[in-house]
């Protein structure tokens, strides 16, 4: 693949009707930009306004379809990955300029999925066309929403998949191997064995992003997704220890406008991508290896090219050409499996052994032996070291390596005792004179110098019984003396040592603990002043402040309870809240039954969704005929096969009881069987072709129900959340002037919604800024709770 010496960038436009092309112009080289924006007159005379900005990418894909950026984008990347390059695609831009869409597609439509389906598509076709290489493929989808990591595949989260259960993972900590590529401690990386596995961790993960959506409060908007393909390949045929490592990062970043808010001038990409300083971000930690440029970096900059949108573009424009400035230098990521490599080492060792007694039997050293000498052994040596020390013999034989090098410790232990034994000596001497010189006496429980001599003697063969080279046996009688003492004193000697160095141990697991409790205890106290903040904050919202500094914070979590019935016990809020009140309205029916209405939702506010439903439906519809009419083909192919193998059989067996060959004795066949076996080749042919064609829509068979069962879900939610506003008020019988018995709609807003409506009246006035990301907590959480009633509901019907 290419090796380019940056970031590749490619700018992808969303189409639009209202496409600003007085404004923005794209050159015929199908890479550059020019952007015009007349003065503004109302800026003066003396006017510094910028009017032009001239762009350059590596490519612009205006108006292009889900396959050619695929092909443009993830293509090379996906190549480079079973070179041993590592991957990342990233997809950058302002919210609704068409990230997910690039990256993940639209779900319900199979023509339009995005870079992430057709990347995992393309990974197991390139694996099927390596027979010769074994891979191993995981999977794992990362979810970073307000400096919290959210593992989409945690089983946590699909098992209990309740939203009350959900949890953001606090055991996730980014970590660098020794590569220098950073790894997700904790994350789920799940083994993919097939397309379809790949592509069922992929649905999970978004079911469960929108799970935590709701349970989060969160917007997508604002939470950067990475999902990670790792490949792991081994030749087939080649030394297996050497193992190709290599992953692919497709991000969907959050939308650019929130980031830069805060950060537009930053001259890297890490000091732009968010507002949390370039180090401490976990984004940028997360992709630290790729933004360090190790790997084939590419950015997808989304525009949406309206003039509405203008100032975003630039800004995107701005951002995407510095990413242009990150250079990158791919790395191949190969290493090699230790126990794979000890297996090899143990094979040559093997080998060489046997190589090596060959070579002694043929200079007539057989009786040479390359295993360990044992205690035996080591005691016959210590005999014969004896019996060279005091002369009795002459000179060693000299068998192998290892006997010269056991030979040598023995004679270290014996040099270590003589000097002991030299030191003790002298002490004893020393003392002696200065004994005779004072006259004077040594004090009581002062040890002689024998005692101390034979301490040092036990010291010694403490240190040896340590030492595990030094084999010396229990030797008796004279010559040079190594002998051990005796095995109750070492004992005690080596129970000392370890309860001392346990005594250290204990020691450092003390003070070890008290730094942890410290710490601990820190986060105590941290833990105390954020209760008692936020109790300070619900008094606040008791006295009437309601909420206005928490809903200024940054921190999410600091928000009052929306529902608080409970905090809401004050006279000065009660007072502000007007009681329930019964509007009169007129009396109504009752409001129509599910499946009546559901009916007409698909025909008005659901009908584009129920369109699309239909729309996929009706490929899936085609997908399945398709599959039937090749199956059929299928089986009149198998059974014309199957026919042409018999004739050809009897052919043979005709032809093997006569005499079918020429002069030359080569067989001759006749123009019939020749005609058969021509027929066989192309059937053959021809059922592979069918097959692979059945095998391939079976796979989109399987993908489209799996958008049509979510396309289904979705409009049952939509329905749910249309009926829940239409009827969902709460109706009280009620008797008119004319003693007829009916319904009427009570209009009751329950303690929790005056709340509510308070706190958005009141925001609106001290921080605007704030209200969509309450609204947005509000709606999620309503939502919420129709899904959970839509749940509770039993439909007896089902949405076509
Ligand atoms: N190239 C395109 N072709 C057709 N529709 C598109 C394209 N790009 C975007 N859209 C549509 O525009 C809408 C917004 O796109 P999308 O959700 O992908 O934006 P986004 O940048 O991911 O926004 P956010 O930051 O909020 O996640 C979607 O309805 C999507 O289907």
């Amino acid at each position: 693949m290419s090796k380019s010496k940056h970031v590749k960038v490619v700018l992808r436009t969303r189409p639009s009707s209202n496409f600003a092309q007085d404004i923005i112009n794209f050159g015929l080289d199908k890479k550059s930009t020019h952007i015009h924006i007349p003065k503004d007159t109302e800026g003066g005379y003396i006017n510094n306004q910028q009017e032009d900005w001239d762009f350059k990418f590596d490519s612009i894909l205006h108006n292009a379809s889900q396959e050619n950026v695929f092909e443009e984008c993830a293509a090379p990347i996906v190549k480079g990955l079973f070179d041993g390059y590592n991957g990342t695609i990233l997809a950058y831009g302002q919210t609704g300029a068409g990230k997910t869409f690039t990256m993940t597609g639209a779900t319900e439509n199979f023509k339009h999925r995005g870079l992430i389906p057709r990347t995992i598509s393309q990974i197991y076709k390139d694996i099927a066309d390596r027979p010769q290489t074994a891979c191993s493929v995981r999977v794992s989808y990362l979810e970073i929403y307000n400096e919290q990591m959210i593992d989409l595949l945690s089983k946590n989260v699909s098992e209990n998949n309740s939203q009350d259960q959900f949890q953001i993972e606090s055991n996730l900590n980014v970590v660098e191997d020794k590569n220098g590529n950073s790894n997700v401690r904790g994350l789920t990386s799940e083994i993919a064995n097939s397309e379809e596995e790949a592509l069922n961790y992929l649905f999970e993960g978004e079911t469960n992003r929108s799970i935590s959506e709701h349970q989060l409060n969160k917007s997508s908007t604002r939470s950067h997704c990475i999902f990670t393909i790792y490949i792991e390949m081994r030749s087939r045929v080649e030394s297996s220890e050497k193992v190709i490592y290599s992953k692919l990062n497709l991000v969907d970043l959050a939308g650019s406008e929130r980031l830069s808010k805060t950060h537009t001038t930053g001259v890297s990409l890490k000091e732009a991508i968010e507002h949390i300083p370039y180090r401490q971000s976990k984004l940028t930690n997360v992709l630290r290896d790729a933004l360090g440029g190790n790997c084939n970096t590419l950015l997808i900059a989304n525009i949406w090219g309206e003039k509405e949108h203008i100032e975003e573009t630039i800004s995107t424009l701005r951002f995407a050409t510095r990413m242009m400035c990150v250079s990158t230098t791919p790395q191949l990521n190969v290493q090699y499996d230790p126990l794979a490599l000890i297996k090899k080492y143990e094979r040559e060792i093997k080998e060489l052994k046997q190589e090596l007694s060959m070579h002694d039997t043929l200079t007539n050293r057989s009786h040479v032996h390359y295993e360990p000498l044992n205690e035996q052994q080591k005691m016959e040596l210590n005999k014969t070291l004896r019996s060279y020390v005091d002369g009795e013999i002459e000179e060693i034989e000299i068998v192998n390596l290892r006997q010269i090098r056991e030979c040598f410790n023995q004679f270290k232990n014996l040099v270590k005792l003589l000097e002991i034994e030299g030191e003790e000596r002298l002490k004893f001497l020393g003392n002696k004179a200065a004994n005779n010189n004072s006259m004077m006496t040594l004090p009581t429980g002062s040890r002689d110098a024998t005692a101390i001599h034979s301490e040092k003697l036990q010291q010694f063969n403490e240190m040896k019984e340590v030492d595990q080279d030094i084999g010396v046996g229990d030797v008796e009688g004279s010559g040079f003396g190594i002998g051990l003492a005796p095995q109750k004193s070492n004992l005690k000697g080596k129970d000392k040592r370890r309860k001392g160095a346990q005594k250290g141990s204990n020691l450092q697991h003390s003070q070890l603990s008290r730094v942890l409790n410290s710490g601990h205890n820190d986060e105590d106290e941290e833990t105390e002043k954020d209760v008692v903040e936020s109790s300070t904050a619900i008094k606040d919202e008791q006295s009437g402040n309601v909420a206005a500094n928490n809903m200024s914070s940054n921190n999410p979590n600091q928000l009052p309870p929306i529902n608080g019935n409970q905090h809401i016990t004050n006279d000065g809020l009660n007072a502000a809240l007007s009681p329930s009140k019964k509007v009169s309205i007129p009396t109504t029916l009752p409001p129509p039954s599910r499946p009546e209405e559901f009916e007409s939702f698909k025909k008005g506010k659901g009908s584009d969704m129920s369109k699309v439903l239909i729309e996929n439906k009706n490929i899936l519809r085609q997908k399945k005929k398709l599959a039937k009419e090749v199956a059929e083909e299928l089986n009149s192919i198998k059974d014309e096969l199957d026919t042409t193998k018999q004739n050809l059989d009897k052919k043979y067996a005709e032809r093997n009881s006569g005499d079918f060959t020429d002069s030359k004795e080569h067989i001759v066949i006749d123009e019939e069987e020749y005609y058969l076996l021509n027929t066989l080749k192309t059937l053959r042919q021809q059922y592979r072709q069918k097959f692979e064609i059945i095998k391939q829509t079976r796979k989109e068979i399987e993908y489209c129900s799996r958008l049509v069962d979510q396309c289904r879900q979705r409009l049952m939610q939509e329905f749910e959340q249309y009926y829940e506003n239409l009827y969902g008020q709460n109706l009280v019988e009620v008797v008119d002037e004319n003693n007829q018995i009916g319904l009427q709609v009570e209009d009751v807003i329950d303690i929790g919604e005056k709340f509510d409506k308070i706190q958005s009246e009141r925001m609106s006035h001290e921080d605007p800024d704030s209200l969509p990301y309450y609204n947005a907590r509000k709606n999620t959480e309503r939502k919420k709770q129709i899904q959970s009633k839509g749940r509770k509901a039993n439909y007896s019907f089902k949405a076509n």
